[in-house]
């Protein structure tokens, strides 16, 4: 039987616990599950920590505390000293089954004191966790913290939400996570990621065609956006691959433009054209080769110059200064139906005006949105206050609000469609963090949309490019480095 790890969809613990129940009701114990999360949190902590002293695992009430038995018997038949502490499973569960395996006494939680050389096994809550932990857990998470006790944690962190990636209260912080089958959105999202350390997913023997969800919500990566990556054909030229058009700001923040332009231009876009206000044309003129100008300083220019249907995508925003015109000009983008990747002052441009972009931009979606938090904050005031909601809801309620693909960056940048696709980018460099990346970001997706890349892809392909540029140009990284690296990947 075909066992599996699903690498690339994310489980909310909601949709996990649908996985569980199917495997069992196919005729797969849940205690054979236990077994192999415990065997497979073993071989991490042998691996990672073999000159272990104690290991101290701290056990919950429910099936993570499960998963932790296993692996305290289990080490202790590989000679490990292994101390329990935490609480005794119900009666009849296959917590308690586990338990039993282990000769251990669970010793009272609020009685660990950590000694060096102990490594912490967190099996406390996994992906059960409904609220903020109690006191005793609360005291026990302090003490481990201050002693700096190195904690491999089981499925999550306890504390940790897995659907939000956002602690519930104390929360442990683990220099290592085993989960099984499928990452939960909560290890990829911030401060989660951090919170679990290095991630490993293991193999827990359960059938492939059974680790499935029907949430459409993804770690962003080639396996979403692959297969639509524009084609180059030997017969191609430039009219073939696109025209992207940048609206440029006026002669003190025009760089902010070229930074996009010269994106859109590296990742394929046949022909980049700045739309530039007459009194910056001199001025950009000197810095350009490659791209081109068009000289637009009113709605009506703009208009004209949307009559040549080649022009397929633009971006607006970055350096552009005057709100009132950004607004202008979107109208005009909506009006004549093209793609539009709406940024930075573009998108301030639109606080408190959400509903008056979302009527424009009505119909097929044509609109990507790419605000950083502050930005997502002015936009979507009420959105960003609900403490329920994770990141990846309020990117999908923004982008339903707005029918827009909605690029909601960070350092777990989620891209959401309206119909409800969502995808997290987990791997951008920290370094990405640079003045000019953001201008860089929508040129790359602007340039993949006027290639006719279907838009939630282009957003996906574009964050994703962007950040494998980042990781290429390494530390100290400009934003005119990272402009100069992005790269179409080979297809
Ligand atoms: N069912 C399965 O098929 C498998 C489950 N596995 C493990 O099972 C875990 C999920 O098990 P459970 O659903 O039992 O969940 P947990 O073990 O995370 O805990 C759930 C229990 O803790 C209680 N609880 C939740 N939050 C609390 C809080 N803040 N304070 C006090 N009590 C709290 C709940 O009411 C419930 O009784 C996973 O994380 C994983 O480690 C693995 O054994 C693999 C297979
Ligand atoms: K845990």
């Amino acid at each position: 039987m075909a066992m599996a790890i699903n690498t690339t969809l994310l489980f909310t613990p909601e949709a996990m616990a649908k996985v569980d129940a199917r495997v069992i009701a196919s005729g797969i114990p849940g205690p054979e599950l236990m077994r192999a999360a415990g065997a497979s949190v073993v071989a991490c902590l042998l691996s990672s920590w073999p000159n272990v002293a104690r290991a101290v695992v701290l056990c919950g009430p429910g099936n993570n505390g499960g998963d932790g038995h296993i692996a305290a018997s289990l080490l202790a038949a590989f000679g490990v000293p292994v101390l329990r502490h935490g609480y005794a499973p119900r009666s009849g569960t296959d917590a308690a089954a586990a338990s039993a395996t282990c000769e251990h006494a669970i010793l009272p939680l609020g009685d660990y004191r950590p000694l060096a050389g102990d490594v912490v096994i967190d099996a406390l809550f996994g992906a059960g966790l409904d609220r903020a932990v109690g006191a005793e857990v609360a005291a026990v998470i302090g003490r481990i913290a201050e002693a700096g006790t190195p904690v491999l944690a089981i499925d999550l962190p306890s504390g940790l939400s897995g659907r939000t990636g956002r602690p519930t209260g104390p929360v442990i912080s683990a220099e290592r996570t085993v989960t099984f089958a499928g990452l939960k959105p909560g290890h990829v999202l911030m401060p989660g990621r951090e919170l679990c350390g290095v991630t490993t997913l293991a193999d827990i023997g359960m059938p492939a065609r059974l680790v499935a969800s029907d949430d459409p919500l993804w770690i962003n990566g080639p396996h979403l956006y692959g297969p639509t990556l524009p084609r180059r054909e030997a017969a191609d030229h430039k009219y073939s691959r696109g025209h992207l058009a940048v609206m440029s700001g006026p002669l003190i923040s025009g760089g902010a433009a070229r930074l996009s332009a010269m994106a859109g231009l590296r990742i394929g876009a046949g022909l980049v054209t700045l739309g530039t206000p007459p009194g910056a044309v001199m001025a950009q003129s000197a810095h350009l080769t490659a791209i081109m100008q068009h000289r637009v300083g009113s709605s009506a220019d703009l208009a004209a110059w949307l009559s040549d249907p080649r022009l397929s995508a633009l971006v607006l925003g970055p350096g552009f200064g005057d709100l009132e015109k950004a607004r202008d000009y979107a109208k005009v983008l909506a009006n004549a139906r093209r793609y539009l990747v709406l940024d930075a002052d573009g998108l301030t441009a639109f606080a408190g005006r959400t509903g008056e972009l979302g009527d424009m931009f009505a119909g097929e979606t044509r609109l990507v949105i790419t605000p950083h938090e502050g930005e997502f904050r002015r936009l979507f005031p009420a959105i960003a206050e609900d403490e329920t909601l994770s990141k990846v809801d309020r990117a999908r309620q923004a982008a339903a609000l707005l029918n827009a693909v909605v690029v909601y960056k960070g350092a777990d940048t989620v891209i959401a469609a309206s119909d409800g696709r969502a995808a997290i980018n987990a791997d951008a460099p920290p370094w990405l963090a640079t003045a000019g990346s953001g201008d860089v970001l929508s040129g790359v997706i602007g340039g993949l949309l006027a290639q006719s890349m279907p838009i939630f892809e282009a957003a996906c392909a574009g964050v994703a490019l962007h950040g494998a540029a980042a990781s290429q140009a390494g530390p100290g990284m400009t934003a005119e480095d990272l402009a100069g690296l992005v790269r179409p990947p080979a297809v």
